[in-house]
Parts: structure tokens; C-alpha cells; sequence
């Protein structure tokens, strides 16, 4: 089935280079980025299916695991739907023959253009990170019976983890674990909490959480993400974390269960942009929400650019994100973005029970509506997602967002 995407495009026109602007940013700038190892700790989601294992830094797919994911493909038990099948197509593509060079099908080419169009999106994404990233969605396609109830071997470790995903009462636990760095997310993170997102929505718990561990709910993207880059790498990465990005923020847009935030303290970043894209969100009433993108040269992602000024009124949304204002539970309450506020003292008592009531709904039910409700504003979220995770790569690579940066890393500021 699957090698029937797998045909060249064939034809050659000029490629898509980087803007002169970010090239010269990047020039300038290169040198101030710090340098040495990185050190991260090993992350690990709790789950028994054997391709969700541990993993460390960001490592690249060998060739042999290149090919061992194509074989893997062919033996897929379900069709994983068209849109997988196109980022399959682009990451492969990408991968074997680099960026797009292909001319433009006509526009009633559609099965051609939509797969020009995906392999196009991925722009200068370097071959060996498209590699990674095919590796790790067939990898993420292959564990979809993942995700049942945690060992309770596996629960003595779990203090170390930086995910750890449960499965109890019909309801699945992602939980971010990194209490002593306030929940930051790591790139490993990232992919960990799609994988865990994918898993979710083929097993048979009927309704999704995400919290946080300790007293952050998450203090948003990790910002050791940005260090240790060699200066020609930049744009690079800028642009691989944008496709990683991108591709989390869809998978929130996607999810087909119900999917609730358990809130359990500050929130900052992107963590509190992807709220939006949560069904309900319960907080406790020391959570924070925090968006400082202008403080740190960047700008909103988690489709925040559209949903919170539909949600909260484009004034009230500039203040958050423009302008960073932090919101105290109560007034993200009033704004919308926040379904229910409990007293900390009781907070995980009164959230979990209500949730597993709810969990004992009937499945289908649950799905359906909110199937009906989201399904006409996916096409445009995908769209405002895709725009901005374009234009947080330039932010990233820009004066503003790297002095932010350095002076954090630097231990010269705080939020
Ligand atoms: C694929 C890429 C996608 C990218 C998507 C983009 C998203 C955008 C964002 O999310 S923007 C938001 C980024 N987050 C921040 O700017 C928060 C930075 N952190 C802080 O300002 C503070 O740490 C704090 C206000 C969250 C908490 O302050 P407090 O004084 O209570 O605690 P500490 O500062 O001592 O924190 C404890 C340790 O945790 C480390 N840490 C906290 N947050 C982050 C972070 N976001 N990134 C990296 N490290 C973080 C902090 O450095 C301390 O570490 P140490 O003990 O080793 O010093």
C-alpha cells in the first residue's frame, strides 16, 4: 500500500533558499551562541510497546534504520489516512533527494500537487533530520496499541522520567516530569508527547489528560533547546525546529478524543498557547498563565494567533500576547481560556473525580460531538499552525529572540 507513495517526482527547477535577511542575522550573530556538550538527561515514556524505548540527546536515524522504517511501513495493520501518507511521502522524499526541486504540478494534478505541496512545506529541512523525523512517525504509527495501564514496576522509576504516560480508569495521563526544571519541554519531549498523543488516541481510555508534576504545570519550551547549536547549523535548525513544532501543534488539532488540561500551577509559553486546543481546562488557583513572547523576540504559536482573539476579544488577546500579560487563574477564567478554577487544597481531589466520571461516558458519544464542534475550524487552524511555526524559524534566528535567550541562559534574566 504504502510503497505507492514512494515514486520520484521527477524534473528540476531552482530550490528555496534561505532569505538573504535570516542568512546575514545568522552570520552576525552565530558567534554569541554558546557552545559545548549538551548534557540532557535520559527521557523514557512509561509504555510497553517496544519502538517507544529510551532515548537521550537528539540522535540521527542510520541508514539501517531508514530502511528497517521503510520495510515497517509496508506492514502497517491500518491505513494511517492521507495526511500521514503525505508526510510520509515529503519526509521520504526530503530524506533520499533533499529539499523539493520539482516543478509545480497544474492545480487538477491533485494527488501530485497535494504531494509537491508536502514535500515543498518542508523546505531546507536537512536530509539526515528528515530521516530522524521518518524514523520517529513510523515509529509512532507502529506503536498505536501502546499505552495501557503503567507497570507498577515501572512506577518506582518514574520520579526520573521526564513523560510518564498511565492509562487507569479509562482515562491516559501524559504528565510532565521534569519538576525541578519547571516541566520545560526538551525537543525529546516533544516527540515523546506525540508519540504518547498517537498512542492515546487508539487505545481504550475514553479521555485524555495532560498535567505537570510538582508545583509548575510547565514552564514552556526548554530553553537549552537553543544552546549548543555550531554556528552554521542555525537556520538549520530553525527550520527542522519549526517543522517539529508544526507538527506537535497538529497533533493537538487532530486529537479525536476528549482532551482536558489538569492545570496544576504556573504556566508559561507555549504551554499555555496549546490551552486553546484543549477541550476543557480545569486549573488550580496558584496557576499563572504567561505568554512573554515579545520579552523573549519571539511570537505566539499553538494557533494562539487566532483562538485567543476569538475567545477573549482581540484587546484582551494583544495583552497576553503582545504584551505578555500574566493572568491569574481567575482571569483567564473570565477570558475563557480556563474552564473551571479549584482551590489548590483540593484541587486534584475534585478534578479527578469529576474526570472519571466522565470518563465512564460512552466513548463514540464523546467523540462524535466533539467531532461536530472542532471539525470545521481544522482546516483553518492547520493553516494558522503551518504560518506560525514559519514565522517563529525567522524569530528564532532573529537579534531580539537571540539576546533573550543568551541573557536566560546566562542566568541574567528571568520571566
Ligand atoms: C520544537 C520547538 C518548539 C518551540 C515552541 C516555542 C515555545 C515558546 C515558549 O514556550 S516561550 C516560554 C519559554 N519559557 C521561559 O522563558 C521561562 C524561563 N524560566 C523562567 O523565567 C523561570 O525559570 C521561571 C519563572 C519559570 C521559574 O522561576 P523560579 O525562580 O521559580 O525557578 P528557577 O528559575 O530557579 O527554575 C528552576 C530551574 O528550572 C530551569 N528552567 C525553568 N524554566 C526553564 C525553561 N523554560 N527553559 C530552561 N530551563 C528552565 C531554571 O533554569 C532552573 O534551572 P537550574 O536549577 O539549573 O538553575
Amino acid at each position: 500500500m504504502m510503497s505507492r507513495l514512494l515514486p520520484a517526482v521527477s524534473g528540476r527547477v531552482p530550490g528555496v533558499p534561505p532569505t538573504p535577511a535570516m542568512a546575514r542575522v545568522v552570520g552576525l550573530l552565530a558567534h554569541r551562541w554558546f557552545s559545548g556538550a549538551f548534557r540532557g538527561p535520559l527521557q523514557v515514556i512509561r509504555c510497553p510497546a517496544p519502538q517507544l524505548h529510551v532515548s537521550g540527546p537528539a540522535m540521527a536515524a542510520s541508514q539501517e534504520d531508514f530502511a528497517k522504517a521503510m520495510n515497517q511501513v509496508k506492514l502497517l495493520k491500518e491505513d494511517p489516512g492521507n495526511e500521514v501518507k503525505l508526510k510520509l511521502y515529503a519526509l521520504y522524499k526530503q530524506a533520499t533527494e533533499g529539499p523539493c526541486n520539482a516543478p509545480k504540478p497544474g492545480m487538477l494534478d491533485f494527488i501530485l500537487k497535494a504531494k509537491w505541496d508536502a514535500w515543498n512545506a518542508l523546505g531546507n529541512l536537512p536530509k539526515e533530520t528528515a530521516r530522524q523525523n521518518y524514523v520517529d512517525l513510523v515509529s509512532s504509527l507502529s506503536a498505536s496499541s501502546c499505552s495501557q495501564v503503567t507497570p507498577a514496576a515501572d512506577k518506582k522509576q518514574a520520579e526520573s522520567d521526564s513523560l510518564v504516560v498511565t492509562s487507569e480508569d479509562g482515562i491516559t495521563t501524559i504528565r510532565l516530569n521534569r519538576p525541578a526544571k519547571k516541566n520545560a519541554l526538551t525537543t525529546q519531549m516533544y516527540r515523546d508527547i506525540m508519540r504518547a498523543l498517537e498512542a492515546a488516541s487508539e487505545d481504550s481510555s475514553r479521555i485524555t489528560v495532560l498535567t505537570g508534576s510538582g508545583d509548575y504545570y510547565c514552564s514552556g519550551n526548554d530553553l537549552s533547546n537553543f544552546k549548543d547549536i555550531p554556528p552554521d547549523k542555525v537556520e538549520e535548525r530553525a527550520q527542522s525546529s519549526a517543522v517539529l513544532l508544526r507538527d506537535f501543534v497538529d497533533c493537538f488539532i487532530d486529537f479525536p478524543k476528549p482532551l482536558i488540561a489538569v492545570v496544576n500551577g504556573p504556566a508559561v509559553g507555549i504551554s499555555v498557547t496549546l490551552l486553546g486546543l484543549f477541550d476543557v481546562v480545569y486549573a488550580s488557583d496558584r496557576a499563572t498563565f504567561h505568554t512573554p513572547f515579545s520579552h523573549l523576540g519571539q511570537s505566539p504559536e499553538g494557533c494562539s494567533s487566532y483562538i485567543f482573539p476569538k475567545m477573549m476579544g482581540p484587546s484582551k488577546a494583544a495583552e497576553m500576547l503582545i504584551f505578555g500579560k500574566k493572568l491569574t487563574a481567575r482571569e483567564a477564567l473570565a477570558q475563557g481560556l480556563v474552564t473551571a478554577v479549584f482551590p489548590d487544597d483540593t484541587f486534584q481531589k475534585e478534578v479527578w473525580a469529576r474526570l472519571k466520571a466522565y470518563a465512564k461516558l460512552p466513548p463514540n458519544a464523546m467523540r462524535i460531538a466533539k467531532r461536530l464542534m472542532r471539525h470545521q475550524e481544522k482546516e483553518k487552524l492547520h493553516a494558522v499552525n503551518a504560518e506560525e511555526s514559519r514565522v517563529l524559524a525567522e524569530r528564532w534566528v532573529s537579534d531580539e529572540c537571540i539576546t533573550a535567550i543568551v541573557a536566560f541562559l546566562s542566568k541574567k534574566a528571568k520571566l
